[in-house]
């Protein structure tokens, strides 16, 4: 059945399934957005089914919050945690420095409000997100539909000013229309090819009328697993580099793995 998925996909899933064993019983953990993070998700779910593991999920997404409640994660607020234990989201690219661009999906207010929140934060990505330099991936920014042209200009202007615009900066669509984010937003996708310095870029951009938040998520992840297509995964800490090695065994796993693959 592990063959009928992907090598990217099976990356994923062993990136989630490694960092499902970081959350423990009564924990209050952030639940990320995208592709990975459901299948991080979906292993939570599994684990709370089976092994009757008690945990709060923050959702990062109504999209998030819909698989968490259908796998049987109990769902509350931010504004009820409060505080969380751990988040585990994924990224569209990570450095050396575990700096990361986010929001491919267009959730990156909610996911940096929530890892921000968060005592710890572990990303979960297939070897493909791993770059030297960060920017090759388009930086997502969230803006208020309101003069949204006059914001862009504003960041094109800004941007060149400071040489970092590779091309030009295009409004997320979803077919005709813009896309619109979860608090109603739109996003601007910047194409920088590459971010010399991400945290002054960071600043630069939010300091802007009309932006709301960036995708650049720095000195915020604490932990990257990074899953690779035949199995194996690495566990590289901020602090300590490479921690763990090791391998997810298909063959003797995983409902919820073959639950999706059937
Ligand atoms: O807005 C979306 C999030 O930042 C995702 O975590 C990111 O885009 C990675 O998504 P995926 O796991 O689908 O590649």
């Amino acid at each position: 059945m592990a063959g009928e998925l992907s090598p990217i996909d099976k990356a994923k899933f062993v990136a989630a399934k490694r960092a499902a064993q970081f959350v423990e019983d009564g924990m209050r953990v952030g639940l990320g957005t995208g592709s990975t993070a459901a299948w991080l998700v979906r292993c939570l779910g599994e684990m709370v089914r089976d092994e009757g593991l008690r945990i709060k999920g923050v959702p990062t997404s109504t999209r998030t919050a819909q698989l968490a409640r259908e796998v049987g994660i109990e769902v509350i607020s931010l504004d009820e945690a409060k505080w969380l234990d751990l988040t585990i989201d994924g990224a569209d690219e990570f450095d050396g420095e575990l700096n990361l661009i986010k929001g491919g999906g267009g959730a990156l207010l909610q996911e940096k409000i929530v890892a921000t929140a968060s005592d710890q934060m572990v990303v979960i990505a297939d070897i493909g997100k791993e770059v030297e330099t960060l920017g090759a991936f388009p930086l997502p920014i969230e803006v208020i539909p309101f003069g949204w042209q006059t914001t862009q200009a504003l960041v094109e202007e800004t941007l060149i000013s400071m040489d970092v615009l590779g091309r030009t900066s295009t409004l997320r669509m979803n077919g005709e229309v813009p896309f619109i984010t979860d608090e109603g937003n739109y996003i601007m996708d910047l194409h920088l090819n590459r971010i010399g310095n991400p945290r002054q870029l960071s600043l630069v951009i939010n300091q802007m009328p009309g932006v709301v938040e960036n995708g650049l998520f720095i000195d915020i992840c604490d932990a990257v697993i990074i899953g690779f297509g035949d199995g194996r995964f690495e566990v590289r800490d901020i602090n300590e580099g490479t921690v763990d090695r090791d391998r997810v065994d298909f063959v003797e796993s995983d409902n919820v793995f073959s639950d999706l693959t059937d």
